[in-house]
């Protein structure tokens, strides 16, 4: 069983609190992603899992043992980060072992032990070479190998893509995805990028400021985000948020109006919705506004809007065509709107 709970977590350098109060269970065999802005706080909630960072306050446990005074080596724990870490004068060969080495395993399993994971990660052809004579790719692998090779309990992994070209992160990517689920390890992955976090995670957190703003389902964190912030981190384009006056189920804004809204609060409120469910349309549009930009992207258009300050873009049909200016309209379903608290930033 390697159950991962971290227990009200707290990490702070003096007064400045780096992690606050973090809190959560994550299943045996579950492909965890912490997501989050730079200087959120990931990094540092990883390294006090794997034991490299002191905990302020709380508690993690690894299945039923807790670990906070564990050393790193003894918690069982493989950790892959961005940099790879590998040893330059080693051969792939030999790096892929080193952890067996240290870990005193026998010998006698080593070669077996080692091939195993070099086949997983396809490096067969590659043991004999150096790091210095690998491409990013394979040097990352290599990584990932060396972290596969003794069966741990826990992966943790630090932005292991985001040294390698688009690419590569793409099939690198879809490589990890398909290790877990051979490997059924329960794996913590690290990412500030949201599309990394959608197609690899079981279950998404995301963090700001040190703090969970939400855990879910990747669908559950887009289609139901739990304040603004992630509203606005989740999405590519991000979610369009209007703010504005929201009275028996109807929302006002500048140049923006929607009816049957079902919401029982009155008052300031910021509305939500994405490009994708809104549509142009010639009359009875929810927005009817001069237009302030329009791009083309080749296979359709973004048509965008400044309401009340904020940039609110559609998408527009390949032939579209209009001035900046114009005045442009565009229905969005009542049933495809999000609404959040304007003060408290939360979802009402
Ligand atoms: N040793 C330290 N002393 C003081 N503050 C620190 C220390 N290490 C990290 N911090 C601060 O803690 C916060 C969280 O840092 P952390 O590295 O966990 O962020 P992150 O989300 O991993 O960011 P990135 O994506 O840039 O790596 C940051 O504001 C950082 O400056």
């Amino acid at each position: 069983m390697a159950r991962l709970q971290l227990k009200n977590v707290n990490k702070r350098w003096g007064s400045f609190v780096g992690v606050d109060n973090f809190d959560l269970d994550i299943a045996d065999q579950e492909f965890l992603v912490l997501l989050g802005p730079s200087g959120c706080g990931k990094t540092t909630t990883m390294r006090m899992i794997a034991g490299l960072e002191e905990v302020s306050e709380g508690e993690i446990w690894l299945g039923d043992r807790m670990v906070n005074n564990l050393e790193p080596k003894d918690r069982d724990i493989s950790m892959v980060f961005q940099s790879y870490g590998l040893y330059p004068n080693l051969t792939v060969y030999e790096n892929i072992r080193f952890p067996l080495r240290v870990r005193l395993v026998p010998k006698e399993q080593h070669d077996e032990m080692v091939m195993r994971a070099a086949r997983m990660v396809e490096l067969e052809d590659f043991l004999d070479r150096r790091p210095a004579e690998l491409s990013g790719g394979q040097r990352q692998r290599v990584a990932l190998g060396r972290a596969i090779v003794r069966k741990p309990t826990v992966f943790l992994m630090d932005e292991p893509l985001s040294n390698l070209d688009a690419k590569l992160r793409v099939s690198t990517r879809a490589q990890i995805k398909n290790l877990q689920s051979k490997l059924k390890t329960t794996t913590v992955y690290v990412t500030h990028d949201q599309i990394e976090a959608m197609t690899l995670a079981d279950r998404v957190v995301v963090m700001n400021k040190g703090r969970i703003q939400q855990v879910g389902t990747p669908t559950e964190i887009y289609d139901t985000p739990a304040n603004v912030f992630v509203a606005s981190f989740i999405g590519s384009p991000a979610m369009n948020l209007v703010q504005g006056r929201l009275e028996k189920g109807v929302f006002q804004g500048q140049g923006i109006r929607v009816i049957g809204l079902r919401a029982d609060k009155s008052g300031n409120v910021t509305l939500g919705f994405r490009a994708e469910d809104a549509e142009i349309v010639k009359t009875d549009g929810n927005i009817s506004a001069p237009i302030y930009s329009i791009e083309l992207l080749g296979e359709a258009s973004m048509v965008t809007w400044r309401l009340g300050g904020a940039l609110v873009s559609v998408r527009a049909n390949k032939g579209f065509r209009a001035e900046i200016e114009d005045v442009v309209q565009a229905d969005i379903p009542a049933d495809a709107c999000h609404l959040f608290d304007t003060e408290t930033g939360e979802r009402l």
